[in-house]
C-alpha cells in the first residue's frame, strides 16, 4: 500500500449518524492525531468533540476548537440562519499543527449538506486539501448511499481515501463498494453493545491499514 504524506483526514460519511464520530474517535486514538470539528450543529450536550475525547482520552489541547458552532440540530446553512448568523465560507482555513502532526477532521452530517448559498461541505474538503474518508453502514442500502457519496466527492476533485464500513460484518456489501466505487474498505468496524473507551480500544488493530495508509503506524 502506497503511504500518503497528509496533513491530515477529512472525515466524512454517507449519512448523519453513520459513526463518523465513532470512527473518527477510533482513527484519533490509532493515529495519534489532533482532532477538529470545523462546523457542529445542535446542543451542546449532543457535540462530537467531548465524545471523541471520553472515548479516545486524548489530551485536550489535542481537541481544535470548532469554528462554527450552532444550537439547532439541523444543517448547518439552516442553523446559522435561525440565530441570525451565516458562515464565512472564506474562514476555513486548516488549523497550524506541527509537522509531525496529523489532523483527523469530521464533517457534518454527509458530503453535500450546505454551509451557505453556494458551498457545501465537499467544497470544505476541497478548501482544506484533505483527503475523505468516507464512514458508511454497512448494512442494506449502504452500496447506493456509498456509491452516490464517492461519486460526489470524485465530480469535485476531493481525493478519495477510501471507506470505513461501520455495523455487522457484510462481505458482499464490501465487495460490491470496492469493485463499483473503484476504492478500498480500509476497515470494518463492528457493532459495540457497549460504547466505551476499552470497546474502542479493542478496535485498534482493525484500523491497521488506515494507519499505513497514512505512513503513521
Ligand atoms: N460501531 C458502533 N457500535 C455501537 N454504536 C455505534 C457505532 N457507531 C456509531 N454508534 C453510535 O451511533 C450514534 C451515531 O454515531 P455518531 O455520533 O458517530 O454519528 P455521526 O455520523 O458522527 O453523526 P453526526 O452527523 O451527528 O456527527 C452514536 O450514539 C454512536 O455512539
Ligand atoms: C444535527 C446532526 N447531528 C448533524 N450535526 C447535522 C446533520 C445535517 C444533515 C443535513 C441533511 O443531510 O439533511
Ligand atoms: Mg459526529
Amino acid at each position: 500500500m502506497s503511504k500518503q504524506l497528509e496533513k491530515g483526514v477529512f472525515i466524512t460519511g454517507t449519512d448523519t449518524g453513520v459513526g463518523k464520530t465513532f470512527a473518527a474517535a477510533a482513527l484519533v486514538k490509532r493515529l495519534k492525531a489532533h482532532y477538529w470539528k470545523p462546523v457542529q450543529t445542535g446542543p451542546e450536550e449532543e457535540h462530537d468533540a467531548p465524545e471523541i475525547q471520553r472515548l479516545s482520552c486524548i489530551e485536550t489541547d489535542q481537541i481544535l476548537p470548532c469554528l462554527y458552532s450552532f444550537p439547532d440540530p439541523l444543517s448547518p446553512h439552516e442553523a446559522a440562519k435561525r440565530v441570525k448568523q451565516k458562515i464565512e465560507f472564506g474562514h476555513f482555513k486548516l488549523p497550524d499543527i506541527k509537522s509531525k502532526e496529523f489532523l483527523v477532521v469530521e464533517g457534518a452530517g454527509g458530503v453535500m449538506v450546505p454551509l451557505d448559498d453556494r458551498h457545501m461541505m465537499l467544497d470544505l474538503m476541497a478548501q482544506l486539501e484533505l483527503p475523505a474518508l468516507i464512514v458508511a453502514r454497512s448494512g442494506l442500502g449502504t452500496i447506493n448511499h456509498t456509491l452516490l457519496t464517492i461519486t460526489a466527492l470524485r465530480n469535485r476533485g476531493v481525493k478519495l481515501a477510501g471507506v470505513i464500513l461501520n455495523g455487522p460484518e457484510n462481505k458482499a456489501n464490501l465487495e460490491a463498494i470496492e469493485q463499483y466505487g473503484k476504492t478500498e474498505v480500509l476497515a470494518e468496524l463492528p457493532f459495540c453493545t457497549d460504547v466505551t473507551p476499552e470497546s474502542l480500544g479493542s478496535l485498534m488493530p482493525r484500523l491497521d491499514r488506515v494507519a499505513q495508509y497514512f505512513g503513521r503506524e
